[in-house]
């Protein structure tokens, strides 16, 4: 691996626990269920660099894992392991991502904005170029969740783009435009491209990535399958689509199934053992080949599950708002409470009657 690059990813992997209750969730998250949940890795170990001002395409068929990889480059998700080392502010554009339905378009531009750490004067400044590329007319008074896909996309892609970060990705948000707008988006992709910008571009259209991306990652069933120039890797999709169409439908479900079957078999650990003996094998004088892989799998992650002492400290202050609620309602004071623990089981607080009857 280079050390000029914009984008590094290495042995990435994403795991989804596949619960089938929100209960069995929150259990899981306090660990007060020993019940095995059901493992699904999205990504089974990616490596790949996208150097500065290059534009790389993800292919691969639904549910390969593209979405997942480009919200872990842009932040909207956490890896499970590995290294993820993103050099510049990203921006993404996906058809259901980055826009909140509560808020109006123009509230959404001026959120996305000030998240990216602009003014509320060069918000202002650049307020009627977004909605002008925009054009969704009186729409961007309305909230986003009245959208169509199609005007989704085109607020979505023009806040993108006018905020100007240094990696653009765009997930499938040109798929559901017109012919006009998609355009547009194309011209102003070639104009980023042309300022030396990053872009991470994923679609299904063969003919968009040919046309726009310098080398292409396939992902397919959360392995990275093949990555080179784009003309190299697409001929060999295209092979592989034609090959797979032509199975029959049973067999065709057979390949589906297998591929997801491996992804809930996938185990984090032989992973790494596997990392270790290859990284052994190319650094036999290396003592620390174990302890590094291992730094490099977990240091740059932020754990989903409750560490032992946020779990203890979680149970403390539960028990101290408890208490703090009970002696609030028994009347009495912190101090007399804690002279006297009984007190707060009695009341001071008596009912009125009305004598005046
Ligand atoms: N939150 C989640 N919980 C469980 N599984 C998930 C979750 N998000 C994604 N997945 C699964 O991860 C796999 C990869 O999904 P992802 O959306 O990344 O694929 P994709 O290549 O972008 O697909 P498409 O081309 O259809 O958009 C799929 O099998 C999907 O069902």
């Amino acid at each position: 691996m280079t050390t000029d690059y914009k984008i590094k990813v290495q042995n990435v992997t994403k795991e989804f626990d596949l619960f089938k209750t929100r209960s069995d969730q929150l259990k899981a998250f306090f660990s007060l269920s020993n019940q095995e949940i059901p493992e699904f890795w999205a990504l089974k170990g990616i490596s790949l660099e996208v150097a500065p001002g290059e534009t790389l395409g993800l292919i691969g068929v639904n549910g390969s894992g593209k979405s997942t990889l480009s919200n872990i480059i842009s932040g909207v998700i956490p890896q499970t392991t590995g290294v993820v080392d993103v050099r510049g502010d990203t921006s993404i554009v996906a058809i259901n991502s980055g826009l909140r339905g509560q808020l109006t378009g123009l509230e959404n531009i001026r959120l996305k904005a000030l998240m990216m750490g602009m003014t509320n004067k060069e918000i202002d400044d650049m307020l009627d170029d977004i909605i002008a590329f925009a054009d969704i007319g009186d729409f961007v008074y309305q909230p986003v969740k009245s959208y169509s896909s199609g005007m989704k996309s085109r607020l979505g892609f023009s806040i993108a783009v006018h905020i100007n970060p240094d990696i653009l990705i765009i997930d499938e948000a040109l798929s559901v435009g017109d012919d006009t707008f998609y355009q547009k988006c194309v011209e102003r992709i070639q104009e980023f491209k042309d300022a030396g910008k990053t872009i991470i571009f994923v679609s299904h259209s063969l003919k968009q990535i040919e046309l726009m991306c310098d080398r292409v990652a396939w992902i397919q069933y959360g392995d990275l399958k093949q990555i080179g120039p784009t003309k190299e890797v697409v001929k060999e999709y295209r092979a592989f689509i034609k090959w797979f169409k032509a199975l029959p439908k049973k067999d065709k479900k057979k390949y589906q199934n297998d591929a997801k079957e491996r992804q809930k078999a996938f185990k984090i650990d032989d992973f790494e053992k596997q990392v270790v003996e290859q990284r052994q094998a190319e650094e036999p004088n290396n003592q620390q080949v174990a302890r590094d892989v291992h730094k490099e799998f977990y240091s740059g992650v932020i754990s989903e599950t409750m560490s032992w002492g946020n779990r203890i400290l979680t149970a403390v202050v539960a028990v101290a708002v408890i208490l703090l609620m009970l002696i609030n309602i028994s009347g009495h004071s912190l101090t007399s409470v804690v002279q006297q623990p009984s007190l707060i089981f009695q009341p001071t607080t008596s009912v009125t009657t009305n004598s005046k009857r």
